[in-house]
């Protein structure tokens, strides 16, 4: 807490109540008065069940989003804690180079390991070099099925070596997958590990939508928040856009902010020509093999995060894909139980996509997966190894012919195209590099506009090679530092006078 009481605190206003968003709010609201506006409702002190469970999620807890080219699901979560309130609880690391490849200066991988032990309270490794034993998200390894098992058996057969920790720096291998999850089972994600630290030192306004940044002569003044049908503003000295990396950019191009030609064509007032945002999307593509294992125990009663192989299909570029099995049931209620579904997952994709809102201001989605002759030919290897596992455990007699083997055919590759799926792993849309036409610095600052943040996985220059969430909560800590350095140093200037500073006040 700042002990000069004559220094006004500084108002902030977070747009998005998700995974770096509430992480965020922990970091300044010591020095800050902070409102975190959410688009979805409050999961509530008493944490509901849904929250907990990987299963069976009520359809108003997401975003309604497609891909316009494939009309496959965009899934994105519309709730306080954000993705991390649906999503699959698997938190791995990226790789160190990863980190370094971003070339910014203070987001490397020795800039990065620090803010990944600090979120963590890993109960098996978090007295080791690098990692974590007192944040807020716990990280564990769970228990093996006879699944696991056989599956580890089959991988080191085929060279892969044993990987006792997959969050140690350059891991390749099988093990355990590192999860927040609980009890054998239960998601632990944002709303769970950082919303009681932070509850009571902000206000939280749920179920609001903020359409657009009121921007006064290149200075953001506050944000446009909707809400019961409603238009309000709310005055800010700061706003931190940690709306994710489709809700981020489709907010930047309803302000003004982003291509010139994409806005006058929609006739939106340009405020600031930065064909950056919306453009560098990427995404993870992923797919299931579903097969039945010949035991009906052996797949056992639990959501995925057994064992995962993680390995590079091309070590000179460091293509790095995921292959593991896991219970159908979880994420497919009308399975048989015996039922594995074998994911398999592209970790260094190429290829870009985009977000680009429309005439109603709603972002349109192009995930534009496998477009990249080079992300087909990684994908083509990593489904091969996949349909050889298979093989393998049906002639070992773990699992039964299935009913449905859609990649026996002359072109397995195509086949899996039209099956395709995201991981759900969408970052990059509003990159931040030191070149001109980045969206943000290297402090996350919004470059053009003063007093505007960007702090979501929207910022990712690269996609790590991992499953997305670790980084967004380590790239919310490391923003969430350095924004409260940036407020407690220097004056915040004073919000436009005629604007309310609470929702409501103007109604
Ligand atoms: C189905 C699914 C499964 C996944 N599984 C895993 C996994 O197992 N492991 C892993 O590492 N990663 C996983 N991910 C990815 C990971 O969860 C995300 O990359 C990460 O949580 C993104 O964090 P974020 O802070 O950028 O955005 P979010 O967590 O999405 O937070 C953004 C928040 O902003 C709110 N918002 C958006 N627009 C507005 C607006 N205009 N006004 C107000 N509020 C707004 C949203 O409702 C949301 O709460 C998964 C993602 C999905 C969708």
């Amino acid at each position: 807490m700042t002990t000069d009481i004559l220094k006004t605190r500084p108002r902030v206003v977070i747009v998005g109540g998700g995974t770096a968003g509430l992480v965020v709010a922990d970091r300044i609201a010591d020095d800050a008065d902070v409102t975190i506006i959410e688009a979805g409702p409050d999961a509530g002190a008493e944490l509901p069940g849904w929250i907990l469970d990987d299963i069976a999620l009520p359809d108003e807890l997401f975003w309604d989003h497609v891909d316009a080219e494939t009309g496959q699901i965009v899934l994105r979560g519309k709730v306080t804690g954000g993705c991390t309130s649906i999503n699959a609880a698997a938190a791995l690391r990226g790789q160190p180079w990863d980190f370094d490849q971003w070339q910014v200066p203070g987001w490397t991988w020795a800039d990065m390991e620090p803010a990944f032990a600090a979120i963590e309270a890993d109960e098996d490794f978090g007295d080791r070099a690098g990692h974590g034993s007192t944040g807020a998200l716990p990280i564990r390894r769970l228990s093996f099925s006879p699944i696991d098992d056989t599956f580890v058996a089959w991988a080191k057969g085929r060279g892969h070596a044993w990987v006792e920790d997959q969050n140690a720096p350059g891991a390749l291998g099988v093990g355990h997958w590192p999860t927040n999850m609980i009890e054998n089972g239960r998601r632990w994600g944002a709303h769970a590990a950082f919303m009681p630290g932070v509850r009571e030192r902000v206000t939280l306004v749920a179920d609001a939508v903020v359409r657009a940044l009121r921007i006064e002569d290149g200075v953001c003044a506050g944000v446009v928040v909707q809400r019961d049908g409603r238009e309000e503003l709310l005055a800010a000295d700061h706003v931190v856009l940690a709306a994710g990396a489709v809700g981020t950019p489709a907010l930047l191009q309803r302000s003004g902010i982003g291509s010139a030609d994409l806005l006058e064509g929609l006739g939106i007032d340009l405020v600031l020509d930065r064909p950056a945002v919306g453009t560098n999307l990427q995404d993870h593509p992923w797919l299931t093999l579903q097969v039945p294992g010949a035991d009906p125990e052996a797949a056992g009663q639990r959501p995925v995060n057994g064992t995962l192989l993680r390995y590079e299909v091309e070590p000179d570029d460091r293509v790095e894909v995921h292959l593991y099995p896991h219970q159908a049931q979880p994420y497919i209620p009308d399975a048989d139980p015996r039922d594995v579904l074998v994911g398999i997952g592209l970790m260094r994709a190429v290829s870009r996509g985009s977000i680009e809102i429309d005439a109603s201001g709603e972002p349109v989605v192009k995930l534009r997966h496998l477009t990249a002759p080079a992300d087909r030919a990684a994908f083509a290897t990593v489904l091969a190894d996949a349909i050889a596992y298979v093989d393998d455990m049906i002639a070992d007699g773990v699992f039964l012919e299935p009913e449905d083997p859609w990649w026996r055919c002359d072109d397995p590759v195509e086949a899996a195209i039209l099956r395709l799926e995201s991981y759900g792993h969408i970052v990059g849309t509003c990159r931040m590099g030191t070149d001109e036409d980045a969206v943000v610095d290297e402090t996350l600052a919004l470059r053009g506009v003063s007093g505007v943040s960007v702090i979501d996985a929207s910022i990712m220059p690269v996609s790590p090679r991992a499953n997305t969430m670790l980084t967004s909560f380590a790239i919310g800590w490391r923003g969430g530092e350095m924004l409260r350095d940036t407020l407690t140093t220097s004056a915040a200037a004073p919000a436009a006078a005629s604007a309310p500073t609470t929702l409501g006040e103007n109604a």
